[in-house]
């Protein structure tokens, strides 16, 4: 090709304007394909864009307060303790009504502890023969109290190091096999969770009755808020999840408990207090969700966006007829007419292929 006629191919590659012409294709193929196609968009705009994402609705995050209230009584009659009946003022920890908030299920009692001496627990590194094996003033966060230096006898068969501390130490080998506070799973809770959306102006006030056994390994996902006039739904969803491993063998510590204690003043003056190591299950109430309430913006951003798609239609009913048709010959012989002006300025019309003359 000559240099001249290169130069006029390209020429003609960029300033030749390219106009759409209506080409009428009377197949049902191609028509079906076309209007399938089309209806494949639809369903996509109605059925996605707009009912499942809500697209035309502007969203807002929840801001929410809970207060919890636990109701229940539990008996108890064992050996350790005399018959006691529980209410919520001894289960609950804090008693505030917290979103947040413990329920004691089990518990080791160590009354009437003071401040005295009295010998370790026997552990291997507590068991001593004499004097010489207590050094005096140590301490081992893991143990009671502060050595004193002294070897004394903890039963009849085995001595161990002496510590100042609160004595009798606790003996929490002696929890209850079986929890103690059982009826624990009849106790209801009561939240009541205030709801705001600051984005809409909207608050919300909820009440919600449940019982701590029932839901207790019952999973599921936060509802979320429509404040749309014509769906009107702001019905939060509860879900009660473990926090802690369900895997037996694979958890070190399982469970959860912590220490508190009840501190008196005896006749004689001497201060006293009732040690208890608290088991139980802790309850945390977190609230999440989302409201959305119609706005123009992002309606007009989403429902554009999803009707752009559209303008694929086409392309796709092009490809079938293109490719796929017995006349395919034929439609890309018609599809582009390059218009040649005659120099007695009669046009000439040439059914050609793109970007062939
Ligand atoms: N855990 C719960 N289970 C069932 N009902 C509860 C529970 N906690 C509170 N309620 C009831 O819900 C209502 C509202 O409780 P709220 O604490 O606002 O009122 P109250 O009169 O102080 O309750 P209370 O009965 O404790 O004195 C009351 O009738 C109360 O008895």
């Amino acid at each position: 090709m000559s240099k001249a006629a290169g130069c006029r191919g390209f020429l003609h590659h960029v300033f030749d304007y390219e106009t759409a012409k209506t080409l009428v294709i009377p197949h049902f193929g191609v028509g079906i394909v076309f209007r399938f196609t089309q209806l494949l968009v639809v369903l996509y705009v109605v059925g996605y864009v707009c009912v499942v994402q809500k697209g035309y609705q502007e969203t807002d995050s929840v801001i929410s307060t809970v207060t919890t209230k636990v109701k229940g009584f539990a008996y108890t009659n064992t050996s350790d303790m005399d018959p006691r009946m529980w209410d919520v003022a001894d289960y609950v920890i804090p008693p505030q009504g917290d979103s947040s908030f413990f329920i004691l299920t089990n518990l080791v009692v160590t009354p009437e502890q003071t401040q005295s001496h009295c010998p370790e627990l026997p552990n291997p590194s507590t068991v001593c023969k004499d004097d010489c094996d207590c050094i005096e003033g140590y301490n081992d966060p893991r143990r009671n109290g502060i050595r004193t230096g002294l070897c004394e006898n903890f039963s009849t068969t085995v001595k161990t190091c002496e510590v100042f501390s609160w004595c009798p130490l606790e003996v929490d080998t002696r929890l209850p096999k079986k929890a103690l506070l059982a009826a624990a799973e009849n106790f209801t809770v009561l939240i009541k969770n205030s709801i705001t959306y600051p984005k809409f102006n909207f608050h919300g006030f909820k009440k919600h009755p449940a019982s701590c056994g029932s839901r207790l390994s019952r999973d599921g996902s936060e509802g979320n808020c429509d404040l749309d006039w014509w769906a009107g739904k702001c019905l939060p969803k509860y879900s009660f999840r473990r926090l802690d491993s369900q895997n037996q063998d694979n958890d070190v510590a399982p469970g959860y408990n912590f220490r508190f204690a009840k501190f008196y003043k005896r006749a004689d003056g001497v201060e006293e207090r009732t040690l208890i190591k608290a088991y139980g299950i802790r309850f945390e109430v977190i609230v999440f969700g989302t409201a959305g309430k119609f706005g123009i913006v992002p309606a007009i951003v989403n429902l554009g966006a999803a009707l752009s798609f559209l303008s694929l239609v086409p392309i796709v009913a092009d490809w079938v007829m293109l490719t796929c048709m017995r006349k395919r010959d034929l439609y890309t012989k018609e599809k582009v007419t390059y218009l040649v002006e005659s120099p007695d300025s009669e046009p000439v019309s040439m059914g050609t292929t793109y970007g062939t003359q």
